[in-house]
C-alpha cells in the first residue's frame, strides 16, 4: 500500500478516529478493547487481541483499520479480502453546492466507517444512529470503502464537463456482451470490502442512512472469495469455474509498476484533479456453470491455457513459473486462442496493457430458466483505459471461453484521488477553493 495514514477523527464522532503511528495504529474503544490498525496491511505484525470480539470471530481480523488517508484511494492495492460489493448511485443532488456537499458526507461516513468505534447513543424516540448489525460497537474488520464516479457526474448539471477524465464514457456493448441497463453505470460507485458480509452491508447502510436527499440506489452485486487473500503470501483464489484467478497479476507491491500502469495523472494527459485517480472498470459477468461442468477437464484448461488442479501454465510444472510465448509459436503447449494467452500474449507491446485485476466471485439466485445465477464480479482498476480494459478486451473478443460467459452489466467509472488528511474530502479537486 502506498497510503500514508495520517491522525484524524471522525467528524461526526469526535475521539473515534485512529491515532496514527510509523508502523500501526492503535484505536481506543468504548468497549474496552484497543485495535493495533497496521499502516500496510502486509508486512505487519498481527493485529492484538482484542478484549470484546464477535462470538466465533477471529478478534484480530475484526479489529483490522486499514488507513484512509493518503494520496490514492484504499480497496485498489491491498489484498481483496473475503467480501466485497459495490453499489452504483445516481445523485439526488442538482447544484455543485450539494454535490460538493455529498462528498464532504460520504468521506465523512468513509473515514469513521473504517476506523471504527461506538455511535452515539440516541434518544430512543428517534431512529438509532446506527443499524446495530455489527453490534454496539463497530469493528472495522478491514473495511475499505473506494469512491468512484462515472461519466455522467460530468453532464450539464454540476457544471463539471471539462473537468471528465479524458477517457471516461458509457461503457460501450462488447460483441458477446447482453447488457441490462438495470445492472449499468451510475453517478457513483462504491466498491466495499471487508473480512465479512456483514461489515460490507453496514458499512452500505449507514451511507444509504445518511444522505437519503443525495443519493439513489441504482443497482447492487456482493461478492465473496473463497477465502480471503489476507495477505499476498495467501494462496491464489479459484472463481466458480474452479480456476485459480489472479496468478498472473500485477505485483501491488511494486511501487513505480503502480505509478505506470495503475494511477492516473497529467503524465496520462487527465485533468490535474485526478492525479492519484484511477480507471475503474466493473463488469458482471454470468458463468454457466451447468454447461462448465459438463465439459472435460482437458479442454477447460485448454481454454484457460492453464492446469485446474494447481494454476501452471500447461506444459510447465508450477503456478508461478515465469514463461512467455517465444518457444510455443504455433500453441502446441497453450492454445493461441487459449484466455491467458489473448489477454496478455507477453510482448513487448502487450506490456502497456496489463491491468490489476481485484475481481470477486458473485451468486444471486437462480435464472427464469432455473439456472444458477453466479459469475465473476470482474473488477481492474488502469491509468489508461484504452491502453488497458479495452485492449486486453477486443483480444479477448470471440474467444473460446465466450461459450461459457455472458456479460451483462457494470460500467466505466474513476476512482477519485485519496484524501490527504481529516481536512481533505473525496473529489475536492472538482470544486473551487
Ligand atoms: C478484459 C479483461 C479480462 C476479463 C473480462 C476477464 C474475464 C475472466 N477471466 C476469467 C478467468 C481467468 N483469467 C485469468 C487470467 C487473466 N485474465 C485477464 C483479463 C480478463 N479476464 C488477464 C489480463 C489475465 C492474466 C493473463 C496473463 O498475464 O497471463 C486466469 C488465469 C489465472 C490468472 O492469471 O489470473 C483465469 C482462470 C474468467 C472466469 C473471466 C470471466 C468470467
Ligand atoms: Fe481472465
Amino acid at each position: 500500500m502506498t497510503d500514508k495514514p495520517r491522525s484524524g477523527g471522525c467528524p461526526f464522532h469526535p475521539g473515534t478516529g485512529p491515532v496514527a503511528g510509523r508502523r500501526g495504529l492503535m484505536l481506543g474503544l468504548a468497549g474496552g478493547g484497543a485495535l493495533l490498525l497496521p499502516a500496510q496491511a502486509k508486512a505487519q505484525p498481527a493485529p492484538a487481541p482484542l478484549m470484546q470480539s464477535p462470538p466465533g470471530r477471529d478478534a484480530g481480523a475484526a479489529g483490522t483499520a486499514l488507513p484512509f488517508y493518503g494520496p490514492h484511494q484504499p480497496g485498489i492495492l491491498n489484498p481483496p479480502p473475503a467480501a466485497g460489493l459495490v453499489a452504483a448511485f445516481d445523485v439526488l443532488a442538482t447544484t455543485p453546492e450539494e454535490l460538493q456537499r455529498l462528498f464532504r458526507l460520504l468521506t465523512g461516513r468513509i473515514a469513521f466507517l473504517m476506523a471504527g468505534g461506538t455511535p452515539p447513543a440516541a434518544d430512543p424516540r428517534f431512529p438509532p444512529n446506527d443499524s446495530g448489525i455489527l453490534g454496539p460497537v463497530i469493528l472495522p474488520d478491514g473495511l475499505t470503502v473506494t469512491l468512484s464516479v462515472g461519466a455522467s457526474i460530468f453532464d450539464e448539471r454540476f457544471g463539471l464537463q471539462a473537468l471528465r477524465p479524458r477517457q471516461l464514457v458509457a461503457m460501450p456493448r462488447f460483441p458477446n456482451d447482453a447488457p441490462d441497463r438495470d445492472w449499468m453505470h451510475g453517478d457513483l460507485l462504491l466498491q466495499i470490502c471487508a473480512n465479512t458480509p456483514a461489515a460490507t452491508l453496514h458499512a452500505l447502510r449507514d451511507i444509504i442512512k445518511h444522505m437519503p436527499s443525495l443519493l439513489r440506489l441504482r443497482w447492487k452485486l456482493e461478492g465473496f472469495l473463497p477465502a480471503g487473500l489476507g495477505d499476498a503470501s495467501a494462496e491464489t483464489p479459484r472463481n466458480l469455474l474452479g480456476f485459480k484467478d489472479g496468478t498472473a497479476n500485477l505485483d501491488p507491491a511494486d511501487a513505480t509498476l503502480m505509478d505506470a500502469l495503475v494511477w492516473a495523472g497529467p503524465a496520462q494527459g487527465e485533468p490535474a484533479w485526478a492525479q492519484g485517480g484511477s480507471y475503474q472498470v466493473v463488469r458482471i459477468i454470468r458463468n454457466f456453470v451447468e454447461r462448465w461442468d459438463r465439459t472435460p477437464l482437458r479442454e477447460q484448461e485448454r481454454i484457460f491455457g492453464r492446469r485446474r488442479e494447481d494454476g501452471a501454465p500447461l506444459g510447465r510444472s508450477a503456478e508461478h513459473e515465469a514463461f512467455d510465448y517465444a518457444d510455443d509459436p504455433d500453441g502446441q503447449r497453450i492454445a493461441l486462442d487459449a484466455h491467458i494467452r489473448l489477454a496478455n500474449p507477453r510482448t513487448a507491446e502487450s506490456a502497456n496493457s496489463r491491468i490489476l485485476r481485484r475481481p470477486f466471485n458473485y451468486s444471486r439466485g437462480i435464472t427464469r430458466a432455473g439456472q444458477l445465477d453466479m459469475g465473476l464480479l470482474f473488477i481492474c482498476f488502469q491509468a489508461d483505459l484504452r491502453a488497458g480494459f479495452v485492449a486486453v478486451q477486443e483480444r479477448l473478443n470471440g474467444e473460446p471461453l465466450e461459450e461459457y460467459i455472458k456479460p451483462t452489466g457494470g460500467g466505466y467509472f474513476f476512482v477519485l484521488p485519496g484524501a490527504a488528511g481529516p481536512d481533505a474530502y473525496l473529489g475536492q479537486g472538482l470544486f473551487p477553493a
